[in-house]
């Protein structure tokens, strides 16, 4: 079986069992000299181009992806025990992608992205929510425009590593490696 198609798989069943989200992924950035860091994030689309997430290019993780563009992403069901874990460098997506995705979102999020400075320092709650107000009132009569800052990173699969827990500890995980031209190998690995 191609990993697609078994991500696929799983992701119909945690869409089925999970009670939220069953789109996050922790995503680990690093610095250029090694630093690692990790954080939450929503997959919006998946498959043989790539995991997308939705971000603001100037937050600790895009400043990280600037400067070193390998990303590894860890998937878990918890409640089909399952974990899908996957690694490969990273691109931005395409800007009529992410004018797209933004004009499809709510506007209480179009307003949210537009008004952070995502990882920056925040003077008061207030300061926030008075930015959030004053671009409401500016666009009250158009669309807001997609800032420069916020777009699409897309993970592209090198490996990607599928992990099924047992209650008898017999996990049972299966490596599939990027050998080129669409072919995929499969591994096992001791749990
Ligand atoms: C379940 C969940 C989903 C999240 N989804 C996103 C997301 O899609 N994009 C995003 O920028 N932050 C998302 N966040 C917030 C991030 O975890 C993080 O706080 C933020 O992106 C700043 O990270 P950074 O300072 O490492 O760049 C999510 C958090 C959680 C808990």
């Amino acid at each position: 079986m191609n990993p697609f198609d078994l991500f696929n798989e799983w992701y119909e069943e945690a869409k089925a069992s999970e009670p939220s989200d069953p789109n996050a992924m922790a995503v680990a950035t690093a610095t250029a000299e090694g630093r690692p860091s990790v954080r939450m994030v929503l997959f919006k689309d998946h498959g043989p181009d790539g995991w997308v997430f939705y971000t603001n290019t100037l937050s600790r993780k895009g400043e990280e992806l600037a400067e070193n563009d390998r990303a590894a992403l860890c998937i878990h069901w918890k409640s089909s025990y399952k974990q899908v874990r996957i690694e490969g460098p990273v691109e931005q997506v395409t800007d009529a992608e992410a004018d797209a995705y933004f004009a499809s979102r709510e506007r209480s999020k179009q307003l949210a992205a537009s008004a952070s400075l995502q990882s920056q320092e925040l003077e008061s709650r207030e300061l926030f929510e008075a930015k959030v107000d004053e671009l409401d009132k500016l666009y009250c009569d158009s669309d807001l425009p997609r800032p420069p800052h916020w777009t699409g990173y897309r993970v592209i699969p090198r490996c990607i590593e599928f992990w099924e827990g047992t209650q008898e500890r017999m996990h049972h995980r299966r490596l599939f490696t990027d050998e080129g031209n669409g072919r995929w190998s499969e591994t096992l690995l001791y749990p």
